[in-house]
């Protein structure tokens, strides 16, 4: 599990360290040096080879003059992944490729980010590289620019140079650090930081494959570090190095999209921040939907996370221990969404799945998947809209075959309104795409609402606030927060970055390709997670927090099946739903399906 430290928990972690004296700074900028110094050498073995057998070779050679630590993947970088742990003071220094002659072009902000970069300028000079701080302030961190000077460093003024002449620079170099601001940082950058990002930002998208490797120092400058916003100009970076531990915005959408490869430098903090413990036990205190809406931290699930909360069957369970998923989905006008939502149901593992529709819904569904059973009967958990019309309460008769009186009467029954409903009362369900429009009453958080950020939108101006489309994808964690506040519901809010907000902690999950962007991927997406919440679902009504990590770990199962079905390239929902079972298998074997 990837766990995020906001802005406060990293001050309190770092004071006690500082007063003990220990070398904060000089372990940030050398594990800083070593990730340049690495990505430098091997950028440059792949340049000389100029040939793919060759840039294989020159890898090669490389990994075996770096020693223990490895080098990540190239090839499939996802933005706002987040790669191994190392640290800054252990063993050998790392990159010993060579690197003599190589341009690195500093950008230098007043605070102790800055310093980062310049006492990691020195470690490059010394390494033989050719190395330009740009002093984007009238300050600098005073004994940073004094090591930088003393190992041979080139530093000037931004007020001198000024920003064309800074463009032109970074388009000859061969890497660019970005330390002008970090974990001290307020708000969009201001001038004249904010005006050099911004030119810097649009040469990067004219020069595209020209521009030099780019690498952010402790974030990229100018995110919102504890809310993931982009509130300004921002100059993606090819991989963040980040020091002592991951920072909410390096997670969260849309900020997290600007970070590339993110890479922790362990600088000696503890395994969890103070107040860590304390905010986890709060969070069972909260009754539905009173939660604070800053409590609870931001995380990322991983594969081995997953695994663990796999409803996996074993030796004494049956169809009906394992879960009934029941699925209302699909009209006579949108079939598809129902045969996908039943297929990502039954090729996750449901116990069963039970379809309830017209019949001639009902009949391309038994022709796709003859395992559903079209009819009635007990379920633990609903997957409730795919493909079923939004309410248009100014129409009289909606072409809907019945699907959303099914709805109504499936939602009265998770929320519990019915106390003597067939299904026996409260339970897990998912609610999507038309569903979304048929909320009546609070939830509880075992039911998981999972808008896209268009439905998303629509459904907030429902509950009385004004916001469309982009300012949702502008602020997904604040948006995804105000609407389970206002409806009581976990929110998983789909995209690249999709983020799950309930009662306590948030996950961002970046586990899938930009492929899956396509129709009918949602609604497989949909089944998956019915599946799960079905397989626990007792655990999921008396456990306010677990339908959101069970949500994540939905969306993680989804997006690594669509990286699969994807292999690089064009990917079709039914075969994301295709690729689940093989991809559980390997999770459950401890593997990464990645
Ligand atoms: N924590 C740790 O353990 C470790 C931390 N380390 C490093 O320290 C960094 C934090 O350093 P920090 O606290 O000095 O702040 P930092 O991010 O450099 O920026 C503050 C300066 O920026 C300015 N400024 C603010 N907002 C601005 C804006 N919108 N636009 C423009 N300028 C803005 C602000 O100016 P002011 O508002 O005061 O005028 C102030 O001068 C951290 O990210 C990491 O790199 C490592 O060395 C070791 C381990
Ligand atoms: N740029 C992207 N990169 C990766 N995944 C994406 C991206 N955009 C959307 N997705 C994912 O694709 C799926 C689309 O779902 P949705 O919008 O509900 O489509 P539909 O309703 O047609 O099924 C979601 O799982 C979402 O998280
Ligand atoms: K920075």
């Amino acid at each position: 599990m990837k766990d995020a430290w906001s802005s406060d928990e990293i001050r309190k972690a770092e004071e006690p360290l500082i007063a003990a004296g220990e070398p904060l700074m000089a372990r940030a900028a050398y594990g800083l040096a070593q990730v340049v110094l690495r990505e430098v050498a091997l950028r440059r073995a792949e340049g000389r080879a100029g040939t793919a057998d060759g840039a294989r070779q020159g890898r090669a050679r490389l990994r075996g003059s770096l020693g223990s630590d490895g080098l990540p993947g190239q090839a499939r970088v996802r933005p706002g992944r987040v790669v191994g742990r190392r640290t800054a003071d252990a063993g050998a220094p790392g990159g010993r490729g060579d690197v003599r002659g190589a341009h690195a072009v500093l950008l230098v902000g007043p605070g102790n980010n800055g310093g980062d970069t310049l006492f990691a300028g020195a470690h490059l000079v010394r390494r033989g590289m050719t190395v330009t701080a740009v002093l984007a302030s009238a300050r600098a961190h005073e004994a940073g620019l004094a090591a930088f000077r003393a190992a041979g460093g080139r530093a000037a003024s931004l007020a001198d140079v000024r920003v064309p002449a800074v463009v032109e620079l970074a388009l000859g170099a061969d890497v660019i650090l970005d330390g002008l601001v970090g974990v001290g940082a307020r708000g969009a950058l201001r001038p004249p930081a904010g005006g050099l990002v911004r030119a810097l930002a649009d040469a990067r998208d004219a020069a595209a494959d020209r521009w030099p490797y780019t690498v952010a120092v402790d974030i990229p400058s100018g995110i919102g570090v504890d809310d993931g916003a982009v509130p300004g100009p921002v100059l993606r970076a090819d991989r963040t190095v980040t020091f002592g531990a991951l920072k909410p915005g390096l997670l969260l959408p849309p900020a997290a999209q600007t970070a590339g490869e993110v890479e922790l430098v362990d600088v000696g903090f503890p395994a969890s921040p103070a107040s860590g413990a304390a905010r986890r036990n709060g969070v069972a205190r909260h009754a539905w939907g009173t939660t604070d809406p800053a409590a609870g931290r931001v995380l990322r699930l991983e594969p081995a996370d997953v695994a663990a909360l796999w409803p996996a069957p074993g030796a004494r369970d049956h169809k009906y221990t394992r879960g009934a998923v029941g699925v209302v989905a699909g009209t006579s006008t949108y079939p598809g969404a129902a045969v996908l939502a039943a297929s990502g149901a039954v090729l996750s593992g449901a116990g069963m799945v039970r379809y309830l529709g017209p019949e001639v819904v009902g009949t391309r569904v038994l022709l796709a998947r003859p395992e559903v059973v079209v009819a009635g009967g007990r379920v633990q958990s609903w997957v409730l809209g795919p493909g079923v019309p939004a309410l248009d309460p100014d129409d009289e008769g909606p072409d809907d075959d019945g699907q959303a009186r099914r709805i109504f009467g499936a939602l009265a029954a998770v929320t519990g309104v019915l106390s003597e409903d067939v299904t026996g009362g409260r339970m897990p369900a998912v609610v999507d795409a038309g569903a979304l429009t048929m909320l009546e009453h609070r939830l509880p958080p075992s039911v998981v609402l999972t808008p896209h950020a268009g439905e998303l939108a629509e459904l907030l101006r429902g509950l009385g606030h004004e916001v469309d489309r982009t300012a949702v994808e502008a602020r997904p964690l604040h948006w995804a927060r105000t609407a389970h506040q206002a409806t009581g519901g976990t929110i998983l809010l789909k995209g690249a970055v999709t983020v799950v907000a309930g009662p306590g902690d948030v996950y961002a999950q970046a586990d899938a390709p930009a492929w899956t962007a396509t129709a009918g991927a949602g609604d497989v997406l949909a089944g998956i997670l019915g599946t799960l919440l079905a397989g626990r679902s007792r655990a999921v009504v008396e456990d306010e927090t677990l339908a959101a990590r069970l949500a994540a770990a939905a969306v993680l199962v989804h997006g690594r099946a669509a990286a699969r079905a994807s292999a690089g390239g064009p990917v079709a929902a039914l075969e994301i739903a295709r690729a689940v079972p093989a991809v559980v298998a390997e999770l459950l074997a401890g593997a990464d399906p990645a």
